[in-house]
């Protein structure tokens, strides 16, 4: 799964520096932060819509839209998907510690 993050982060990485009318993502950066957060909430909108629907298929499509779309607001705003994945894995460790401490 990590890789597939990589190679999508780095082909964004790579069009971050890339004339606006050469590329979707490209373009995008080129709108500007607003743009894009608009973008990240429309998907989380649609994703929201395709679950209450039912359509596992819809659902994997607009969540697809929706990763991708945060991973440009995220490389936009300076933050890396190690430093998320980072904050995700110290969670886990905090909760870990939170369930032992419940146990004893
Ligand atoms: N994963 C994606 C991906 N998912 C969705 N999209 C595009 O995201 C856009 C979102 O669709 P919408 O209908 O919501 O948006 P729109 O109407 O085109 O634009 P707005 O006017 O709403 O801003 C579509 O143009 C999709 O093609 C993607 N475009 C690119 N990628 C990846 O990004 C890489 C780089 O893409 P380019 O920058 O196009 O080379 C590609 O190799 C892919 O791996």
């Amino acid at each position: 799964m990590r890789d597939t993050l990589i190679r999508l982060a780095n082909t964004i990485a790579q069009r971050a520096d890339a004339a606006p009318d050469s590329s979707y993502v490209a373009s995008l950066f080129a709108k500007g932060r607003g743009k894009i957060a608009q973008k990240v909430g429309e998907e989380a909108t649609e994703t929201i819509i395709a679950a209450l629907s039912g359509n596992a298929q819809e659902v994997t499509a607009e969540a697809a839209d929706l990763i991708f779309h945060l991973m440009i607001l995220l490389r936009d705003a300076g933050v890396t998907m190690d430093d998320v994945l980072a904050e995700l894995d110290r969670r886990e460790g905090v909760s870990g510690l939170v369930e032992k401490a419940a146990r004893t």
